[in-house]
């Protein structure tokens, strides 16, 4: 009989793998990834389109199967355990998953949703889930928006509720897949400040970001994996991870990473191979 993941091992990381190999017929997506996730950090992934990063996030959650390495979570490995236990640990909000949600849809039913793990869910709520529901989306800022219907919101809106509805079944790590995409400048900052507040919370998950953009860094995360060509380039605390060598070596472009205010930026430098003057 499998091993149940609902009781996790204290001691364990978050997150561990290793060995890591993805290939796809002649293609190699992830070649010999070994990371850590422990207790108290929170991540961000960075690398150019086609690195890997979609495919790692698809490894880690289940959906794909690595052509040789394990992955597991809070100590217990997919294919030694139900995989349907480890997934409701991870969190993922992603602009892919909001295709499947039904337009028609109350906010606090997509909130719901997320304790069951479930799409388009057909349950008779119960009055303890929707304040749940509704708790979460008034953290989130949103609670007067807990009777709007999918169709209607705006993209800001609904990374919110996604993050609302993953936070429903408490999970162990939270995954947020290029959540800025589609905002603008200003609900951008917003959206920053709130996973900012979120990391700062007690009961925070890990946090994994994944984006292209250094200045969707914000202060609350504490270590970063850098990818290039399915192969991790620099893992580690922010401040020796991600540096204008590690991003230049990334993109393949000569990059300067500025600080300002606390807040991360690119420059181009202008000199060397591949530069994008
Ligand atoms: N099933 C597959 N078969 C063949 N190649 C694949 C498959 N899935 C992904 N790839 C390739 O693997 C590489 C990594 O893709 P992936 O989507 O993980 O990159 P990414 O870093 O998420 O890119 P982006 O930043 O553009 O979203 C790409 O070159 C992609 O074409």
């Amino acid at each position: 009989m499998k091993k149940s993941a609902a009781t996790p091992a204290k001691t364990a990381p978050i997150l561990e793998v290793s060995g890591l190999r993805l290939e796809r017929g002649q293609t190699v997506i992830l070649d010999d990834i070994a990371w850590r996730v422990a207790r108290g950090q929170h991540w961000v992934i960075l690398g150019p389109n086609g690195c890997g990063k979609t495919s790692l996030l698809r490894a880690l959650t289940g959906y794909i199967s690595p052509t040789s390495g394990d992955v597991s979570v809070l100590g217990h490995t997919y294919g030694e355990c139900d995989w349907r236990d480890l997934r409701l640990q991870i969190g993922i909000v992603t602009t892919s998953l909001q295709a499947s949600i039904p337009p028609a849809e109350p906010a606090i039913e997509t909130v719901i949703s997320g304790k069951y793990a479930q799409l388009d869910l057909w349950i008779k709520n119960t009055r303890a889930d929707e304040t749940a529901a509704l708790k979460l989306l008034r953290f989130a800022g949103i609670g007067h928006l807990a009777r709007r219907e999918w169709l209607y919101l705006s993209q800001g809106e609904r990374q919110r509720i996604l993050i609302a509805r993953a936070l429903m079944a408490n999970p162990r790590l939270l995954i947020l897949d290029e959540p800025c995409s589609g905002l603008d400048p200003v609900a951008r900052e917003h959206f920053l400040a709130f996973i900012e507040k979120l990391a700062r919370r007690r009961a925070c998950p890990a946090l994994v970001l994944v984006t292209h953009h250094v200045e969707e860094i914000t202060p609350a995360i504490t270590h970063a994996l850098v990818l290039r060509a399915g192969k991790i380039i620099a893992q580690g605390p922010l401040a020796t991870a991600l540096t204008g060598k590690t991003l230049s070596a990334s993109f393949d472009s000569p990059i300067r990473l500025t600080r300002r205010a606390n807040r991360l930026g690119l420059q181009f430098t202008g000199r060397g191979k591949n530069s994008v003057f």
